[in-house]
């Protein structure tokens, strides 16, 4: 009999072949995937090049996007982005998603048809834990183990605590995953998860589709936490069906029912509202009813938390026939080309168009601030995205309140922060699909 495990153990045990792991234990754990951008990867590069270790353990399993700065806005951009693309060349790196044919690295990623429950990516970037909701082990690393990463396909790891959160009841029309992450870490905090896995389930889970569920392991490390993970189920098999990711790849683990966390908290879908979380942090969430009124200079609809097809519909559903207003300026950019492509074949472009907002093209684009709608001073700003620290968007006497698609679209239209229920009319089913 092997000992209970939590979902990240039984992955990270497997993939170094033993029986058991603890937390605490320093592994020196496989990797299957290295996700690479321009901001981090060309640091690792450089260091791996003067030690004349420039090599990829194995081409096959690097992707390679460029997306915070891409169209390059600048000389220093473009440099970056050459770098990248000389390296991914030189190596024959074999899925690189170039500008105009990818978007942001991870919903690219998540979205490929490449991963698979069961492995392991690292990344340069603290949102690779979003991947988790595919049931595998996800985490960013530093300059240093991402080169390492790429020259040996391994990485050092401290096998982590784990975290459970318990989902019960049903989210209710004008509530998003959004809700649920921005509630989790106004409960325990900004840190509230350090280097800690959050284990995401019970029986509210099922009720998640795979772009909810990428909402929430996508924020772990505002939380503090090293990844966020979902066991793979019937909703993830579909969801990997769909995108064509070989069977044979899969390995489904589940957390054994008796498996040790450090702490336990459960959250009810069917009681939670709308939540906002203040400025300048992620953890300092509020009831919708607190934000009502605040006036607004911009409300942003994007980046890897929710900038999916399934966030452009819900917006587009409080937008359609409708103005946004007129002091405000709205700014959609879809997370990825094909989310693009696709947000173009259903007309929500057209309804964002339509409603005064400006569609911009796939990349991270405003939400650290480095392009594509950079808030000014005091400049007001509602935001899908996921961190709102203290100059993170632009100039640091910006605010920013953080929210789901849902609250961006509403208060774009009202011109100030909205519960998204009051546009629940005739369209309530349409809302929530
Ligand atoms: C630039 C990159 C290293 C950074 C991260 O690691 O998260 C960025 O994506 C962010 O969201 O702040
Ligand atoms: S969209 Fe934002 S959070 Fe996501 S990778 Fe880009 S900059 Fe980081």
């Amino acid at each position: 009999m092997t000992q209970p495990m939590t979902l990240a153990e039984k992955i990270l045990a497997a993939k170094v072949g033993r029986d058991v792991v603890r937390p605490g234990e320093l592994l020196e754990v496989p990797v299957d995937w290295v996700l690479a951008h321009e901001i981090t990867t060309p640091v690792a590069i450089r260091m791996l090049e003067e030690r004349d270790m420039d090599r990829v353990w194995n081409p096959e399993r690097v992707v390679a996007v460029p997306d915070h700065t891409v169209p390059a806005k600048d000389i220093a951009s473009a440099r970056l982005y050459q770098r990248l693309k000389a390296w991914v060349q030189k190596h024959g790196i074999k899925h690189w998603y170039d500008v105009g044919r990818g978007g942001i690295a991870h919903t690219v990623f998540e979205a490929s048809g490449l991963p698979a429950p069961g492995e392991v990516v690292v990344s340069g970037d603290s949102h690779t834990p979003n991947a988790g909701a595919l049931g595998m082990f996800a985490t960013g690393v530093g300059s240093t183990d991402l080169a390492g990463a790429i020259y040996a396909g391994t990485f050092w790891l401290k096998v982590p605590e784990t975290l459970r959160i318990d989902l019960v009841g049903e989210l209710q029309p004008g509530v998003y995953a959004k809700d649920i992450i921005l509630e989790v870490i106004r409960r325990i905090g900004d840190d509230g998860a350090r280097s800690m896995a959050m284990e995401w389930g019970g029986p509210g889970m099922a009720t998640l589709s795979m772009e909810e569920r990428f909402t929430l392991t996508n924020m772990a490390v505002e939380a503090g936490g090293m990844t966020g993970i979902v066991a793979a189920d019937d909703v993830t098999q579909a969801y990997l069906r769909e995108k064509g990711t070989p069977e044979e790849r899969w390995r489904i683990f589940e957390p054994d029912p008796d498996a040790h966390y450090a702490e336990r908290i459960e959250v009810n879908l069917s009681e939670l509202e709308p939540v906002v979380a203040f400025p300048n942090r992620p953890g300092n969430g509020h009831p919708i009813s607190d934000a009502r009124g605040i006036r607004i200079d911009q409300a942003y609809l994007g980046s890897c938390t929710n900038g999916r097809i399934s966030d452009l519909r819900i917006a587009a559903n409080i937008l359609r026939g409708r103005r946004i207003a007129d002091h405000v300026r709205m700014i959609v950019v879809p997370a990825t080309q094909a989310i693009y492509k696709q947000a173009l074949r259903e007309g929500l472009i057209e309804v964002f168009v339509e409603a005064g907002a400006t569609v911009s093209y796939p990349s991270c684009g405003a939400c650290l601030g480095m392009h594509t709608g950079v808030l000014g001073p005091d400049d007001v700003c509602i935001s899908s995205t996921n961190r709102n620290f203290t100059g993170r968007m632009g100039h640091p006497s910006a605010q920013i309140y953080l929210a789901s698609p849902a609250v961006v679209a509403a208060s774009a239209v009202a011109g100030e922060i909205t519960d998204p229920r009051e546009f629940l009319t005739e369209t309530a089913t349409q809302l929530s699909a």
